[in-house]
């Protein structure tokens, strides 16, 4: 998830740079109270990243997928097992792994000292993080997902309280995911449901655009088209909801000729109850969201 992120962040930077001779709109607006960049200026994002590994292999890998963040006017530092020092040299840091683990570093609650703690970690609460660093410690949780990677992320944000320090950690905040998808705040008890349903959901995603393509194939398409066909039809329709807002009822409405086809394939659908084993799906995987921090359950 951490390359995910730290990919769409760059690839935004790179379309800042390839778009400089056609300027387009600077905001736009999507979640009441809050504006996301459509390009970035240079100093809106962070101009070095560390990235923490614990082994030596998983440096190399990331040292060849980050290379080319000098020509974009960042520095990437891959850094292996020294979470500490690294916490010490950032003003905010990204928690993706093991809280208790990564938190109990000798060292860590005073390289956190003052700092902004983003926990992207499932499960875990802001009230458990907090008994793990020092009181100056401001803590939030994000629950981003892999479509980051592709500037296509939905990420909520555990809500902040109006005051001017947090003014400064939610532009940050919105800076950061907001160049890599849509960011939105939300409370912290939504979180359970927000990791099944957009953290999770890409791979439920995934399930339903490959059974749409076998459906192609098993009907003589050859595979690659199938799933071209398939993809493309999920991010039309997808987008015809988010861009247009219009509701999902509707658009199967119009595509549903009297008598036609497509009544044909919906009725299959509901004789094998789709609808209510994907909602089941994310009520499950939310009950199981919930435990991933409890160690008890883990
Ligand atoms: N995958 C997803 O779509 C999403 C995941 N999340 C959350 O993100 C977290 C990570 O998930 P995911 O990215 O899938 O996991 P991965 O196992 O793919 O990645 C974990 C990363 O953490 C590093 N790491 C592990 N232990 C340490 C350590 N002690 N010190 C420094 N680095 C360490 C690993 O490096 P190394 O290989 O060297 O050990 C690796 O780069 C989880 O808490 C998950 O709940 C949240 C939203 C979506
Ligand atoms: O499967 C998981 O537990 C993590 C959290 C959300 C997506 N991946």
């Amino acid at each position: 998830m951490g390359v995910a992120i730290l990919s769409g962040v760059l690839a935004s930077l790179e379309s800042k740079h390839s778009i400089n001779s056609h300027p387009q709109p600077k905001w736009e607006s999507h979640t009441p109270g809050t504006v996301t960049p459509q390009t970035l200026d240079d100093d809106s994002l962070p101009s070095r990243f560390i990235a923490c590994v614990s082994r030596e292999e998983s440096a190399k890998k990331l040292g060849a997928v980050f290379f080319n963040a000098g020509s974009l006017g960042r520095s990437v530092e891959i850094v292996c097992a020294n979470n500490v020092q690294a916490a010490r040299e950032s003003n905010v840091v990204i928690l993706w792994q093991i809280a208790s683990t990564i938190l109990s570093e000798p060292g860590m609650k005073d390289a956190l000292a003052g700092k902004l703690l983003i926990s992207i970690l499932a499960g875990v609460t802001i009230a458990q993080l907090e008994a793990m660093v020092g009181p100056s410690t401001r803590v939030v949780r994000a629950m981003p997902n892999t479509p980051c990677k592709i500037r296509e992320g939905m990420t909520v944000v555990s809500t902040l309280a109006p005051s001017d320090a947090h003014d400064l950690e939610r532009e940050i905040i919105l800076n950061i995911f907001s160049a890599i998808g849509r960011c939105r705040f939300l409370e912290e008890k939504h979180f359970d449901a927000c990791t099944a349903l957009s953290g999770s959901g890409p791979a439920f995603a995934c399930i339903f655009l490959e059974a749409m393509a076998d459906g192609g194939v098993m009907m003589g398409l050859p595979r690659a088209e199938a799933l071209e066909l398939a993809a493309q039809t999920l991010q039309g329709a997808a987008r015809m909801t988010l861009q247009a807002g219009t509701h999902p009822a509707q658009l199967k409405d119009a595509v549903t000729t009297p008598g036609g086809c497509t009544i044909a394939g919906l009725l299959a659908m509901e004789d094998g109850r789709v609808r209510s084993t994907i909602a089941r799906a994310i009520q499950v995987a939310t009950e199981r969201a919930s435990e991933l921090g409890q160690p008890a359950k883990k």
